[in-house]
């Protein structure tokens, strides 16, 4: 029993072609995983499953029927559903209003819709209440209302693009329990992900892409991470070196008492103390929605704090613009990198002088130098691998995974004193990754001092020196990199939420005071 068969796609955009000859077969009731390097076409062929881009060649076909989709409404009338990795909610609204709308004709927007989502919701333990606002669920909630979303449009084939990005690892627990329903109900699952681990536990199927191309199909029972990922690169991986510490005792920056409030007063950032050394990495975890956000926002300089200080090196920097402290030594990966990292319809070249734009090389003296901007993006992509037909194509050309290696390699490029991190390698494969951890250790061992935010636990405890827990704008708990597992970090981080904490309470005058050189 065949729910989708995708046969001979062939989908070329100027000087690449993205989609080569690819098969895919994906079995009713089944979850069927898609791997494959950065920019190897997984996104592209769910975009051509999901009506969004024309294939030039191939066919598809659903239950057996060959289709011809010409936008997404014709794939979801013909019972295909995409959840995006960018939920598309809206926040001021609530679950049932964002559940029908645009799809008010299905069961209108009373009682009827009310009790559909309800049914959908029992029916695959999805736990979705359809009267609270968007804007009070967390992550894996809102994860859960765009589930059902797609549901309650008739879906029996979802596409999940990297639905496990964003979450702890309990919480991929439970999505995985909402597949198994899915699957027990004879709807089928298309699953992209990075993390091989995961897609070895869940999936029952997997088909490897690489360059463009289906390279072969892996038997997840028999199938170890490496041998996943050597498929996906066609070569032996490197064996990943053992990291030692460099932390020094020159502190690099130090925040005090930096505090935090939005416009009504509730405190967004409380009372968050710090200090990292040269050499040292400090590692944030905490559920999406604790402060992040507004932490690294008041380290660039995008907003300023209410109070408290800020040090880089001697100087006090609280008060400094944010081009002011990139100039001074201060790199930034944003946390989305489509809003702050990229200009997506500027081409690559471009996007290596944003945010740089009076440092050395895209500057001589007060002139942009195009033409110094341009070699070291050529520079760029070579070191960084990042995929690309040339330096000229847009940003928004790449795929999500060769957008980001972009942005790390200009942050990196301008060897910064103190980077902050927030998800460096979100959507990145795991080959690329290991380089990008690579690149930040060898800056390390040179003295950089970096702020981690990271919601890839395995992530935050491999690079961390330090880990902090934040919850609820503060800074709650202590983690030892060395010993805690990302379950545990994973409780700590959602049992700050439910007020039980499993680790220490640190010292209310800060880690500044001891020498945490390990
Ligand atoms: N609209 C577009 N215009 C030009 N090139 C594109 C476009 N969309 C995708 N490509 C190219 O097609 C190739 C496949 O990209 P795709 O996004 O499908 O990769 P992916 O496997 O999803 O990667 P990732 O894991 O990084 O998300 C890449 O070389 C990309 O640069």
């Amino acid at each position: 029993m065949t729910a989708v068969e995708l046969a001979g796609i062939t989908k070329r955009f100027p000087g690449v072609v993205a989609n080569h000859d690819i098969h895919l077969t994906v079995r009713k009731g089944t979850v069927h995983a898609l791997v494959g390097e950065n920019g190897a076409g997984k996104s592209t062929l769910m975009k051509i499953l999901y009506g969004m881009q024309k294939p030039d060649e191939g066919t598809i076909a659903i239950d057996g029927e060959q289709v011809s989709f010409h936008s997404p409404a014709d794939a979801i009338a013909r019972g295909i559903g995409m959840v995006h990795q960018h939920f598309m909610l809206a926040d001021n609204l609530t679950v049932l209003e964002n559940v029908v709308l645009g799809s008010e004709k299905l069961y209108g927007i009373g009682a009827k819709a009310r009790r559909k989502i309800k049914e959908i919701s029992d029916r695959y333990g999805l736990g979705v209440r359809p009267d609270v606002l968007v804007e009070e669920l967390g992550v894996a909630a809102r994860q859960r209302v765009e589930i059902l979303k797609v549901l309650y449009r008739g879906a029996r084939t979802l596409i999940l693009d990297e639905p496990t990005a964003v979450l702890v690892p309990q919480e991929v627990d439970a999505l995985f329990d909402n597949l198994r329903e899915l699957k027990s109900e004879g709807l089928s699952v298309i699953f992209i992900s990075h993390k091989l681990g995961e897609v070895l536990s869940v999936a029952d199927d997997i088909t490897v892409i690489r360059r463009g191309t289906t390279v072969g199909t892996a038997v997840p029972a028999e199938t170890t991470p490496r041998q996943l990922a050597e498929m996906m690169v066609g070569s032996e991986l490197p064996t990943p070196e053992t990291a030692e510490s460099t932390v020094t005792d020159r502190p690099v920056v130090a925040v005090d008492k930096l505090r935090l409030a939005a416009p009504g007063g509730k405190a967004l950032l409380d009372d968050v103390t710090f200090t990292i050394h040269a050499g040292e990495v400090l590692g944030i975890a905490g559920v999406e929605g604790n402060g992040q956000t507004e932490l690294v926002d008041a380290l660039i300089g995008l907003r300023h704090a209410d109070s408290g200080t800020i040090r880089l090196a001697d100087e006090e920097i609280t008060g400094w613009t944010t081009r002011k402290r990139r100039e001074q030594g201060v790199g930034y990966i944003p946390e989305d990198r489509h809003r702050h990292g990229l200009l997506l319809e500027a081409p690559l070249w471009e996007n290596r002088i944003l945010g740089h734009v009076t440092e050395k090389p895209n500057a001589k003296g007060v002139w942009l130098d195009p033409k110094a901007a341009q070699e070291d993006t050529r520079r760029i992509v070579e070191t960084y691998d990042v995929r690309t037909p040339g330096i000229d194509v847009t940003a928004a050309s790449l795929s999500g995974g060769n957008q980001q290696k972009l942005i790390v390699g200009r942050e990196m490029s301008h060897k910064p004193r103190f980077l902050i991190a927030a998800h460096p390698t979100r959507g990145v494969d795991v080959g690329a990754q290991a380089a990008i951890w690579d690149h930040i250790r060898e800056a390390r061992r040179e003295g950089l001092a970096v702020l981690l935010i990271s919601a890839d636990l395995d992530e935050l405890i491999g690079l961390s020196d330090t880990l902090r827990v934040i919850y609820d704008g503060r800074l709650v708990a202590d983690a030892d990199p060395a010993t805690i597992t990302p379950e545990e970090l994973g409780s700590a981080m959602t049992g700050a939420a439910s007020g039980h904490l499993e680790h220490e309470e640190t010292p209310t005058d800060g880690p500044g005071t001891e020498d945490e050189a390990r």
